[in-house]
């Protein structure tokens, strides 16, 4: 039985880092996007991945950044691992060959897209570990493209990975929607590698909640795995 790793996004001083490391969160997200609520400057991540205790591993989150940038911020930070969560294409993702890469995707119940997307995404470089999927959220939350807590449709995603058509992507972590309530269902039906939330363990816009943030982590943790 494999054990579904989580990712706790959003995270914002060292205070919620070490509660979330404390529950049982493999990953913390730090998010250098502008216009979020959960952005967080240079300095205030570098104190944050050095609070963190060892095995938990910070992820920096951008959107539709030149690679320079993304590399410069995760020098001064020192992290390891970046997140895009933007339009990045697969020559956005082989400019950061440095670093490790997982890529927000978009899951779409239309055929086509989904077929596209596919094709794009199969045979990673091996820097590309993970796709994470996320809802549609781009009329939300001022136009960004995560953090929102909308869901997606499961079961259809369900059927995509038990029909072997994504087998050649990277592994996928399930993100969007998710909460202490809905997260061990959803890895029943979905079986992710990972799960990733946000807005799902915060009181409110940006804010997150320790309570919620242990609650998450029991409940994935209690889910059965294949
Ligand atoms: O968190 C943000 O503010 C954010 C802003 C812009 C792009 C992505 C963002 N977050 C991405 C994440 O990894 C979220 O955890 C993921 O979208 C799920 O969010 P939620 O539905 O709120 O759990």
């Amino acid at each position: 039985m494999s054990r579904t790793r989580i990712k706790i996004c959003g995270i914002r001083d060292e205070q919620m880092a070490n509660i979330a490391a404390q529950a049982g969160a493999d990953a913390i997200g730090l998010v250098f996007v502008e216009k979020s609520p959960r952005n967080i400057a240079i300095d205030t991540a570098r104190q944050i991945v050095q609070s963190l205790p060892p095995l938990v591993e910070p992820i920096g989150l951008f959107v539709d950044e030149d690679a320079d940038h993304v590399r410069h911020v995760a020098e001064q930070v020192g992290i390891n691992t970046v997140q895009l969560h933007g339009r990045e294409s697969m020559d956005d993702v082989l400019a950061l060959d440095n670093l490790t890469v997982l890529k927000a995707v978009t899951f779409s119940n239309d055929p086509q897209k989904l077929e596209e997307l596919i094709d794009e995404w199969s045979d990673p470089p091996s820097h590309l570990k993970a796709l994470l999927w996320d809802a549609d959220a781009s009329d939300a939350n001022e136009g960004l493209l995560g953090g929102t807590g909308h869901r997606f449709d499961w079961d259809a995603f369900a059927k995509l990975i038990y029909s072997g058509k994504i087998d050649r992507l990277p592994k996928p972590i399930l993100a969007g929607g998710l909460n202490p309530d809905n997260v061990a269902h959803a890895i029943e039906i979905v079986q992710p590698y990972a799960v990733d939330v946000s807005s799902g363990v915060e009181s409110s816009r940006g804010i997150k909640d320790p309570d919620l943030i242990v609650q998450f982590c029991e409940q994935s943790q209690q889910a059965k795995c294949d």
